[in-house]
């Protein structure tokens, strides 16, 4: 991609939840102009419009305008749903130059499905983002296919760390961090809505419930990131002998917890590859 890269027009090709989540975080990060950015979904006019209220960025909602969209973007970020994914990528095929990047959220999706899908070896750049990129806190897991040039695969790297911590993984890891932190948020939301039902059912107030049980998973959060401490080390200077923890992790333990996180984590990276596996069925 030539210099174009410093402000390349960048079309969302699908403006749900993880689009509007990058989004935000993009455009807090001032990576581009809103000028540039061209949101499109199916037929959610409002959603558009709602989208360009919050962030300034252009909407293309006529046949027309989504296809200029596409044509003219040096970037097109899919971010539909997996059961959506070959049909709007199937689109793409008359629009594409060779030299367009695409980069998929999409989960199970791989590259080869695309190329199946295109019928070329376009520039695909696959990552495994969250929800959490909506304030900066994002966790990305990023793979590229053989044609992204060197500028290409910086600015989406840029991108990712633009809502991040962003990690360059061999493409067979992407299911991993979709099970680890592509859906990992929602694993630590189910167990703050266990702490503050807890909370509340001890006499708590819902809101101090949720404002200690939120304080406490952050500051759990920020001790492994800035002691460097594992956090089974920071498990144990919890633990007091005997003491409330032990009773607590004891209890945990007899509910088979930790066994009940991990097999969770390897469903959804095994619910991933039959996604993907689902999608590259409707390729051949
Ligand atoms: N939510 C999350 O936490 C994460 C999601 N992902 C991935 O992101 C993708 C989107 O998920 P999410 O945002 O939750 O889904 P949503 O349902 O919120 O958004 C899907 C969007 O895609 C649009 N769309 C569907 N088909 C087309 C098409 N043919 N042309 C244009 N737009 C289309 C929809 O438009 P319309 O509403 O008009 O139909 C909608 O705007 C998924 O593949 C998911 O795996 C990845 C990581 C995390
Ligand atoms: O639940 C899903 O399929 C999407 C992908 C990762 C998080 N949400």
């Amino acid at each position: 991609m030539n210099d174009k890269l410093q402000h390349p027009k960048l079309t969302f090709f699908g403006a749900g939840s993880m689009a509007e989540a990058l989004l935000r975080g993009i455009t807090a990060a001032e990576l581009l102009p809103p000028s540039n950015i061209v949101v499109m979904n199916r037929q959610n006019a409002e959603r558009l419009q709602e989208l360009q209220q919050k962030y300034k960025i252009m909407p293309a909602s006529t046949d027309t305008d989504k296809s200029n969209a596409l044509r003219s973007a040096d970037i097109i970020l899919l971010s539909m749903k997996p059961k959506d994914a070959a049909v709007a990528i199937r689109s793409l095929k008359p629009l594409l130059h060779p030299d367009q990047l695409l980069v998929s959220v999409i989960a199970g999706l791989s590259i080869d499905t695309i190329h199946q899908l295109l019928g070329n070896a376009q520039p695909v750049v696959r990552t495994m983002p969250n929800t959490s990129s909506t304030i900066g806190l994002g966790a990305t897991g990023i793979s590229f296919s053989e044609a992204v040039n060197e500028n290409q695969r910086a600015f989406a790297i840029a991108m990712f760390e633009a809502v991040g911590l962003t990690s360059v993984v061999e493409e067979p890891m992407i299911e991993a961090v979709n099970g680890v932190s592509g859906s990992g948020p929602a694993y630590i939301y189910y167990v703050m809505e266990a702490m503050i039902q807890a909370g509340v059912e001890l006499g708590l107030t819902p809101e101090v419930a949720t404002q200690l049980t939120a304080q406490t998973v952050k500051g759990a959060a920020e001790m492994v990131i800035s002691t460097g401490e594992n956090p089974g080390e920071l498990r144990r200077k919890v633990t007091s002998p005997n003491g409330t923890t032990q009773a607590a992790l004891e209890t945990l333990d007899r509910f088979a917890f930790q066994e009940a996180i991990n097999k969770a984590i390897h469903r959804c990276a095994e619910r991933a590859r039959e996604m993907g596996d689902a999608i590259r069925a409707e390729a051949l």
